[in-house]
């Protein structure tokens, strides 16, 4: 028996996706977004010389493919990278409708979304009435504040103040199927918040909603700050995934970050979280040390997304990389024979394109324990189907193992 790793790089997308044009970021199409191929042309420019300088620098991935899986997916030869491929290497692409975070994940585990998710309409009022009264009586306030589009950071500097006044909660979304509740840890309390959110998580499921998040943020008017204790309230996949697969069969299932809550808890043995990336690749390093022959490790590195796709932070975002190449060289060494480690993304946040939010691209598919083999374009759902083959686990949905042909 072996082990299998499977890291989800946060939005770390390679361009190319064949439906680009049906997706968008502040009303203009997503052709031509390439989250690591524009940051590797920014910073070859000089542009990107923010904490950090020249050319970008991902040897470890490179070295697997990465710089030829951008080519491939897009056509571009990414400054900087394109090193002769050693490891697996390919790139995916997506066929569920949501360019969000539990779509790209769960079909990466195997099974593709099949309904059509609810977003809430960028306009004044986002939220229909009855589901603001709903909320406001869950929470026991005469109202909520926001009821609108926003990004988190700038919504809690613009009601923060009015919300420790009234008590009342700050809800808001986005481009994704999300209703988001910010509230002040202190003020407003941070297991209410969390009791909130998990209280009116069913009705929005039930609405196709994809998730209700807890937005946590402390401090005093003009300096508020979020915290780590954002929690996600996912819908439950639609099917058995790569996790169940897994534990039904008995073997454990380690997930790293926010992996637990985006598959609803479901078929995970330990679950791993940490305050931030670096802890998270704490709890990685220990598992290539410990974790047990049959096991899967399943992580998610959010700090991509979060911190510099969203934030259009170019330079932030290449530091990111920076960082997480050099630690993904440690973890590869860590590694033992016949162990399998995917590295992948689960959507494009290309920092140097239009609006704020996530862009419909290719993913890279970068393997470790196979050797080099060039698997050309798969499907997303492929990558679950794979790690199931390499663990000897019976596999459903419809993806196809690019292992398959030569074991
Ligand atoms: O601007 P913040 O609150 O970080 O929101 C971002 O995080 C949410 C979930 O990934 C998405 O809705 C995205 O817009
Ligand atoms: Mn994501
Ligand atoms: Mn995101």
């Amino acid at each position: 028996m072996t082990r299998a790793f499977l890291i989800v790089m946060d939005s770390v997308g390679i361009g190319g996706a064949p439906d680009a044009a049906s997706f968008f970021n502040d009303g203009e199409p997503d052709t031509g977004a390439n989250t690591v191929g524009h940051i590797a042309t920014e910073c070859a420019a000089g542009r990107a010389e923010a904490g950090r300088s020249g050319p970008l620098k991902v040897p470890h991935l490179d070295a697997l493919g990465l710089g030829a899986a951008v080519t491939l997916a897009s056509g571009l030869c990414p400054p900087g990278l394109g090193a002769p491929p050693r490891g697996l290497w390919g790139a995916a692409s997506e066929v569920s409708k949501g360019k969000d975070t539990p779509s790209g994940h769960w079909e990466l585990a195997g099974v593709p979304v099949p309904w059509d998710w609810h977003y809430f309409p960028e306009v004044e009022n986002s939220f229909p009435p009855d589901l603001v009264d709903f909320v406001a009586a869950q929470a026991g306030t005469a109202g909520i504040l926001g009821n609108c589009h926003a990004p988190g950071t700038a919504i809690i500097e613009r009601l923060g103040e009015e919300h420790m006044r009234s008590g009342w909660p700050i809800c808001y979304t986005s481009a994704d199927s999300v209703f988001q509740i910010a509230a002040h840890e202190e003020t407003f309390g941070l297991a209410r918040l969390l009791q909130l959110c998990r209280d009116i998580a069913p009705r929005l499921h039930a609405m196709k909603v994809g998730r209700v998040i807890a937005r946590p943020f402390v401090g005093r008017p003009g300096n508020f700050v979020r915290t780590p204790n954002r929690r996600d309230f996912a819908i439950e996949p639609p099917a058995p995934t790569l996790l169940d697969w897994a534990y039904d069969a008995g073997r454990t299932t380690h997930a790293i970050g926010k992996i637990g809550d985006i598959f609803s808890h479901r078929g995970i043995s330990a679950l791993h979280k940490g305050k931030n990336d670096a802890d998270l690749m704490g709890h990685l390093l220990r598992l290539a040390d410990e974790a047990g022959e049959g096991s899967l490790t399943f992580a998610n590195f959010v700090e991509f997304d979060s911190l510099y796709g969203h934030r259009r932070d170019v330079s932030g975002y290449a530091r990111a990389l920076e960082w997480f190449d050099a630690q993904a060289g440690r973890f590869l060494a860590r590694l033992r024979p016949g162990d399998l480690a995917i590295f992948t993304a689960d959507h494009g946040n290309d920092p140097s394109w239009h609006g704020t939010d996530h862009t419909r691209e290719r993913v890279p598919v970068l393997g470790h324990g196979v050797g080099l083999r060039s698997v050309g374009q798969v499907a997303y759902s492929d990558v679950g189907a794979s790690v199931a083959a390499h663990l000897g686990l019976r596999a459903s949905g419809p993806g196809h193992s690019f292992l398959q042909e030569q074991d």
